[in-house]
């Protein structure tokens, strides 16, 4: 075995949210001498190809659609020349960029030595790094995190499939695609379909299902599927794919779908959006004896513990709930508990009631249980409020041009506590963090209704349900 050429007391093996985090707390905190090692750009998926660059191209889809919404408001909007994506991308490249650095920064503020090499396993506490410009290091550390993501997959048993990209590659097309198709029915198969409709291109997205976001409530689920067919993206259900291959104009589709048996489609780009895979294939689980589930995610107990001592794992790798504040909270508590001293020493991430927000058009935001799940666990005891509306902000607008919105909470109990929040309209996302803290701390009907609506927002109408 190479001999050791660095020592730490806690190895962090991944600079995405979760590692990155663990890793400032550690040492800017708790002044634990602390190594961590990226193989790629510092900041993850979230920073370089997930979160971030998505949540900038969200905002200037949300800007077109606002273009096309001026003209209701009386303004005679001209537009001189389609979204200039290619300048689009390089600006949000370099703001990507500029967080790389704002990243490192924040390393060396917080005093963690930071290494640009890909980590494997030697033992338990031992790990070896591939230096990016060569050499290798090998540390012995007294504990090791492991957060080292996931990456997309690709179906493997599809003629061609190579030939389409997944979400890393939507952030790499220097031009925006006249006509592209998209496979998948989670977060990441909705969001880009309502990107690339509102940027303008022809977009087909295929489920394998009548309806997708089905893990959440079936409210959300017949909204945002009817409101996506009413903006003009084309939607095949009960589809599936048999190959890809290379046409004139770019990618030929083989598929069928419940009204097409053999079907074909020419398109300009096909993404696979079908989820993602823990990035663990060279990690050396197997040196240290770390366990793995069927899906290949690392196991690790509800403090983060793996199966072997002073061996830690938390983030995507996990699988447990892929989202980067959750990452970044379970690395945070996890360094309080190592590190803190007795005052931290049962801190962990409560992975109850963590709210999520898909940034579709309209935007969808869910906290807590879905009807089903809710009338399964408690019976008649639940009490379901409903309310759809149109937002004053749509007032303007001929009525074949206004985007539902929707609002669910779903109560348990005679004290009718709030076990659900389901919304789906424009500003969800922002709207939900603040009712997040309220369903977090326990609040009833009687709660929200005690609460003084702010008039007029969407919102109130969550404070005055019938
Ligand atoms: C397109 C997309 C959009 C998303 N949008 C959102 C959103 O809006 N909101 C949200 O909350 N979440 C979102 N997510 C999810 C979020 O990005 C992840 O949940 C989060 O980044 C997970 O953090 P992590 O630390 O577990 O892993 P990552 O951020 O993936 O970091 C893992 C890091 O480990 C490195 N690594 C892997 N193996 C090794 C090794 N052997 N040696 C050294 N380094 C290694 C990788 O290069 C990577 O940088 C999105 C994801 C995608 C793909
Ligand atoms: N806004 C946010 O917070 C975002 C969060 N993320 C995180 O990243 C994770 C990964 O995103 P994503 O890749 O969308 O994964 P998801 O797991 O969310 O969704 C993938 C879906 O694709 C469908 N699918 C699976 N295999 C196939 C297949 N072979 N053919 C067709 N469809 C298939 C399944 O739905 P069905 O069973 O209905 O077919 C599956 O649920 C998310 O779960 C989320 O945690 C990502 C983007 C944004
Ligand atoms: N939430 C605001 C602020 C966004 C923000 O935090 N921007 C980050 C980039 S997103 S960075 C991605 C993500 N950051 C966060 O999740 C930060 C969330 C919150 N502020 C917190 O501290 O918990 C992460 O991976 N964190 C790991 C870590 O920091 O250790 C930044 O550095 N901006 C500087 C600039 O623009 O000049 C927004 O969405 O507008």
């Amino acid at each position: 075995m190479a001999p050791i050429t660095k020592e730490c007391d806690y190895l962090v093996i991944g600079g995405g949210s979760g590692g990155l985090a663990s890793a400032r707390r550690a040492s800017g905190q708790w002044g634990v001498k602390t190594i961590a090692v990226e193989s790629g750009r510092l900041g993850g998926t979230c920073v370089n190809v997930g979160c971030v660059p998505k949540k900038v191209t969200w905002n200037a889809a949300a800007t077109a659609e606002t273009i096309h919404e001026a003209k209701a408001y009386g303004f005679s909007v001209k537009e001189t020349a389609p979204f200039d994506w290619t300048t689009f991308k390089h600006k949000r490249d370099a703001y990507v960029k500029r967080l790389n650095g704002i990243y490192a920064k924040n390393l060396d503020n917080d005093k963690v030595e930071w290494l640009y090499g890909r980590a494997h396993l030697l033992s338990k506490n031992e790990v070896e790094v591939d230096l990016h410009d060569g050499g290798k290091e090998t540390i012995h550390a007294k504990k090791i995190l492991l957060a080292t993501g996931g990456h997309p997959n690709i179906p493997k048993n599809i003629p061609g499939s190579e030939l389409g990209i997944t979400s890393d590659g939507f952030f790499d097309l220097e031009k925006r695609p006249e006509k592209v198709a998209l496979v998948g029915a989670g977060y990441i198969a909705v969001e880009m379909a309502g990107m690339f409709h509102h940027l303008g291109s022809e977009t087909h997205l295929f489920i394998r299902h009548d309806k997708f976001l089905r893990t959440f409530d079936p409210m959300i689920q017949d909204k945002i599927v009817s409101e996506y067919e009413r903006q003009g993206i084309i939607i095949h259900r009960n589809s599936s794919q048999s190959k890809v291959e290379k046409a004139e104009k770019g990618l030929k589709l083989h598929y069928s779908d419940s009204s097409t048996k053999e079907g074909t489609l020419d398109l300009n780009c096909l993404l696979w959006a079908i989820g993602r895979a823990p990035e663990v294939e060279d990690l050396g689980l197997d040196k240290a004896g770390v366990k793995q589930n069927e899906r290949g995610q690392i196991i690790a107990d509800e403090y983060q513990n793996t199966n072997v001592e002073n061996i830690y794992s938390l983030g995507d790798v996990c699988g447990k709930i892929e989202l980067t504040p959750v990452a970044v909270a379970a690395g945070r508590l996890l360094s309080n508990r190592l590190f803190g001293g007795p005052d931290y020493k049962d801190a962990k991430l409560d992975y109850e009631n963590i709210p999520s927000a898909v940034f579709a058009h309209p935007e969808v935001g869910s906290i807590g249980m879905t009807e089903p799940a809710a009338r399964e666990k408690y019976g008649d005891k639940v009490k379901v409020y409903n309310t759809s509306f149109t937002a004053m902000y749509y007032a303007m607008m001929d009525p074949e041009d206004k985007p539902p919105t929707s609002y669910k909470l779903i109560c348990v109990g005679p004290e009718e506590k709030v076990v659900g929040l389901h919304i789906l309209g424009s500003g969800s996302s922002e709207m939900l963090q603040g009712f997040g803290v309220a369903v977090k701390m326990g609040a009833t009907k009687k709660d929200f209704d005690s609460c003084v609506a702010i008039h007029p927002t969407s919102a109130e109408e969550l404070v005055t349900l019938k």
